[in-house]
């Protein structure tokens, strides 16, 4: 149960004595229950007598005292027995309960959660991020307890630089914000998307080692268009439609202006914005402020890394990439943030300007084959579009299965948020596929949303093919032994990666450069014989050691390209002279891990 102790011990010494992250000692202010109510500093009955004594709290507990270990035992059996007694409910009910009490642990005691959280990430990360949160964001009002991260509505503009100063913390390192516009594949929620950007803090928190009292999820609550909610008498935001144009771009800008102004060496990750305003946002403020959109560019990179590892799955060299026949079905934010790093990684391999790179990605939306014919072409897809010549005779708004049909590509990537598209003609049509071994990428979320089950695509397309989809799924049994591999294709493999190399690393924008070195980082930890096996990825039990490499690549991208001003006591010389292994410790040191902190100086 306690897996992880002896690396615990190490942890800890390594993080005492190099830690920028974790402060010495940490003394508290507060006295008595207002410490049990406060669940950075809260340790339940792990308070030893001496904190007992000198912080007041000596008859507000129990009188015995329990060890760390043993309140995490405590809470994993508790768990575990309460998983038993939901067998044979509904899913959604058994996901919404586990999530509850993993959520109660959140509130109460920060550290003891965060631990059960690391230690058992594969299992957890379904609860706290998706599909769960999902659930969570769609039952939000009716789930609503406590409050976590910030709100600004509508209501508030003019008044964001003040209410910035409402946040309790002094530094804060790493936003999450959304506008709820477009939560996962399931449309506007509202203010009920602030699940995600705590979702997505959480997973900072366990694979980055961020460190929780530098985190802030942001709901930006400009309205929302969905009718449920507006009548919903329990909904909890603002019931008006959404803000457009300039109304909602200035809230956006106050907010920037805001945070930035309070900790000016933040990073802000836009999450869950609808197309529109994620490429709008991405380009007003990427030179301006340290942010990104993890939509487009961590979904792309998490995307290339799995492409490129279906080349190598292929028997192919990595040159090949550039003969790949690539379906993509989806061209919203995550869709076109895909196809533009793949034809930029084309165009590197094959050493064009792109134009001619863009000949083997075909493009689909709800419209079906997006050509230069259509009418009233969306900006944002036109340098997409096909050209009369380039269409293989497929006409414009070509079906999917006449597209996979004609086209016999070597991968069928989904990104659309449309369950089920990937149906079994289209999946049989991949079995004529031009290449003995095709890739099905099912990555929309959440599970119902992906484009087809995994059991589906090996059924159908065949038992040879690469599988990945963006919400966990088991392999599946193919028989006599065989088991087709799952791959989960989710930016979660990026993201926190990005975010701890751009802050370790002192830089004050996320470029390009940055976020391709993130990407080829992925892309090359899978050994060969795991490639051959059909894993494009890490298992996510090891999302911590992955994301040290990957923030490590991102940090060594921006000292080369002379952005690196350096974090803490450590400056932009001394990060230039660390050698790649170097870089890689030296991010892990930085890397907070959950212990109780003494709360009293001991005599
Ligand atoms: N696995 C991962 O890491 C990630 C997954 N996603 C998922 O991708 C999905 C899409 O996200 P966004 O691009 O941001 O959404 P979006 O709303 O910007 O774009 C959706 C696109 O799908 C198209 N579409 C809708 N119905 C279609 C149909 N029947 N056939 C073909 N195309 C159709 C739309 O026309 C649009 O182009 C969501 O489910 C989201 O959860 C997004 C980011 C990361
Ligand atoms: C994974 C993610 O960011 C999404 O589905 O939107
Ligand atoms: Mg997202």
């Amino acid at each position: 149960m306690w897996r992880l102790a002896q690396s615990a011990v190490s942890s800890l010494r390594r993080s005492r004595r190099f830690s920028t992250a974790i402060p010495g000692p940490c003394i508290v202010h507060k006295r008595g229950a207002d410490i049990l109510h406060d669940p950075w500093f809260n340790k339940d009955t792990g308070f030893p007598l001496t904190e007992r004594d000198r912080l007041g709290l000596r008859g507000l507990l129990p009188p015995r005292v329990f060890s760390f270990e043993q309140q995490y035992a405590r809470f994993m059996e508790s768990y575990h027995s309460l998983e038993k007694n939901m067998q044979g409910q509904p899913g959604t009910v058994a996901s919404l309960t586990k999530w509850r009490i993993l959520n109660r642990l959140h509130d109460r005691n920060e550290t003891l959660y965060y631990r059960v959280l690391i230690d058992n990430v594969k299992d957890f990360a379904p609860i706290i991020y998706t599909p769960t949160v999902g659930l969570v964001c769609q039952n939000y009002s009716g789930l609503f307890r406590r409050p976590r991260g910030m709100y600004f509505s509508a209501k508030d503009k003019g008044e964001m630089m003040s209410m910035i100063y409402n946040w309790p913390a002094s530094q804060v390192d790493m936003v999450v914000v959304t506008d709820g516009s477009r939560i996962l594949g399931l449309g506007d929620l509202g203010v009920q998307g602030i699940g995600i950007p705590i979702g997505k803090l959480d997973v900072y928190v366990a694979a980055a080692g961020m460190n929780p009292q530098r985190i802030l999820p942001v709901m930006l609550d400009v309205g929302t268009n969905n009718q449920n909610l507006l009548h919903d008498p329990l909904y909890l935001g603002l019931r008006q439609p959404r803000l457009e144009g300039e109304e909602y771009l200035s809230i956006v800008d106050e907010f920037m202006e805001a945070v930035f102004t309070r900790w000016p060496k933040a990073i802000v990750q836009f999450e869950d914005f609808q197309m529109k305003w994620a490429f709008e946002t991405l380009q007003r403020y990427r030179r301006r402020f340290c942010m990104f959109n993890d939509d487009i560019q961590g979904t792309a990179g998490v995307a290339l890394a799995g492409l490129l590892g279906t080349v190598r799955a292929q028997g192919r060299p990595l040159t090949d990439f550039v003969k790949q026949k690539i379906v993509i079905v989806g061209a919203g934010s995550a869709g076109l943030g895909v196809l533009n790093m793949a034809i930029q990684a084309v165009s590197r391999m094959a050493k064009d300007s792109g134009v001619a790179a863009k000949h083997q990605f075909y493009l689909l939306d709800k419209d079906g084959l997006i050509t230069k014919e259509r009418e009233n072409l969306d900006p944002a897809v036109a340098p997409f579009a096909k050209s009369p010549g380039e269409t293989d005779g497929l006409r414009e708004g070509a079906s999917l299965v006449e597209v996979v049909r004609k086209v016999k590509p070597h991968v069928l990537l989904g990104l659309s948020g449309v369950g089920g598209i990937f149906n079994e003609e289209v999946l049989k049509a991949m079995r004529e596929s031009d290449c003995p071994k095709p890739a099905v990428f099912a990555m929309s979320n959440p599970t119902m949303n992906a484009e087809c089950t995994p059991a589906d695509a090996f059924k159908y397309a065949g038992e040879n093919i690469v599988f990945a989809s963006g919400s966990p799924f088991e392999n599946v049994e193919l028989g006599n032994g065989k088991v087709g591999h799952v791959n989960q294709a989710n930016n979660m493999y990026l993201f926190p990666g990005i975010g701890l190399g751009t802050l370790l690393s002192g830089a004050r924008f996320i470029t390009d450069g940055m976020l391709q070195s993130a990407a080829e980082c992925l892309a090359s930890h899978m050994t060969e014989e795991e490639i051959q096996k059909g894993i494009l990825y890490p298992s996510i039990g090891s999302i911590r050691e992955i994301t040290a490499e990957v923030g490590a690549a991102v940090l060594r991208a921006a000292v080369t390209e002379e952005l690196a001003e350096g974090h803490c006591d450590v400056g932009p010389k001394d990060l230039s002279h660390m050698s790649k292994e170097e870089t890689v410790d030296y991010v892990q040191r930085n890397m907070w891990f959950p212990i109780y902190s003494p709360l009293v100086h001991e005599k």
